[in-house]
């Protein structure tokens, strides 16, 4: 049986089609692929650290984590977003556990990159898989809130889309990106297939920008690694996830090529 990381994107989880969580249970109950759902929440941390007059600020669509907003990104993150897919899809008839990468140290992390403006953001060094199969051989399905824990103990801010591509490495899934827009989108029109240069050649040329350029990222990356499908698709439209996993053209698809 092979499994699918859905990567949830914070830009949706509010106007969500409601078919993502019946599809979500239908897909485990197919017995076919194991679903693993992970999460953001960008937009609802972002309206919280406005309430408490905490700055925003992205770089390259990563967001600048000090000590105070790591504290409500995981408030948010860890809290209601998580909850609020655990229960839309026990709503839905399916089995759910919500938990963080902090939680069994499900996913370690150490800080991101060299140079560490980016404060308290992690990038993650290892997935405990064993931990993810004992949830899918019992029917539940995993959903995982993107904060990381160090062997300190020090929790990590880690990207959405980042978090759901180390997971697919690590297992071997496929991996499915669902946002509030159709797909990548050139002049207008969405790309049903992309390859890798072609994608690292659009953000290079801005035509890539914000929140899509950890996405692209992820998606390269997995690639790299031997993931062998990739794909991001618009989460309002009815029944995208059964859609994709039935074979049909549906969002942008990634492609391996040769990479700069
Ligand atoms: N070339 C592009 N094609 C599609 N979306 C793009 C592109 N460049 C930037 N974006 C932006 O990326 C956004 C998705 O990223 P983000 O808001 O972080 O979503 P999520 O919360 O789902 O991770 C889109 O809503 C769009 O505004
Ligand atoms: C390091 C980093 O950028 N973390 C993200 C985690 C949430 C996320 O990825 O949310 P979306 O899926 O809605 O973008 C953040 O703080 O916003």
């Amino acid at each position: 049986m092979s499994y699918i990381v859905i990567k949830c994107g914070g830009s949706v989880l509010e106007n969500i089609s409601s078919s993502f969580y019946s599809n979500i249970v239908d897909i485990m109950k197919s017995e076919k692929i194991k679903p693993i759902i992970v999460h953001g929440g960008g937009p609802d941390i972002t309206k919280l650290l406005k309430k408490m007059d905490i700055e925003t600020r992205f770089i390259n669509g990563i967001r600048v984590t000090s000590k105070d907003v790591l504290r409500v990104v995981e408030m948010v993150l860890s809290g209601s977003s998580n909850k609020t897919i655990v229960r839309n899809i026990i709503a839905n008839g399916g089995e759910s556990i919500g938990l963080s990468g902090v939680d069994g140290m499900l996913l370690e992390a150490k800080q991101f990159g060299e140079h560490h403006e980016l404060g308290f953001v992690g990038e993650v060094v290892s997935v405990k898989k064993r931990l993810l199969d004992k949830l899918l051989d019992e029917h539940v399905i995993p959903v995982i809130s993107p904060i990381a824990i160090g062997r300190n103990g020090q929790h990590w801010n880690i990207n959405g889309d980042a978090a759901a591509a180390a997971i697919a490495r690590e297992i071997n899934a496929s991996l499915c990106m669902v946002t509030n827009v159709a797909g990548v989108i050139k002049e207008g029109k969405i790309l049903h297939h992309i390859q890798s240069l072609e994608a690292e050649n659009m953000i290079s040329n801005q035509l890539i920008t914000g929140g899509m350029i950890p996405k692209v990222n992820a998606a390269i990356e997995c690639l790299r690694s031997g993931v062998k499908e990739v794909s991001i698709i618009n989460g309002m439209d009815d029944n995208a996830l059964l859609k994709l996993v039935n074979g049909e053209m549906i969002g942008t698809k990634f492609l391996e090529g040769i990479t700069c």
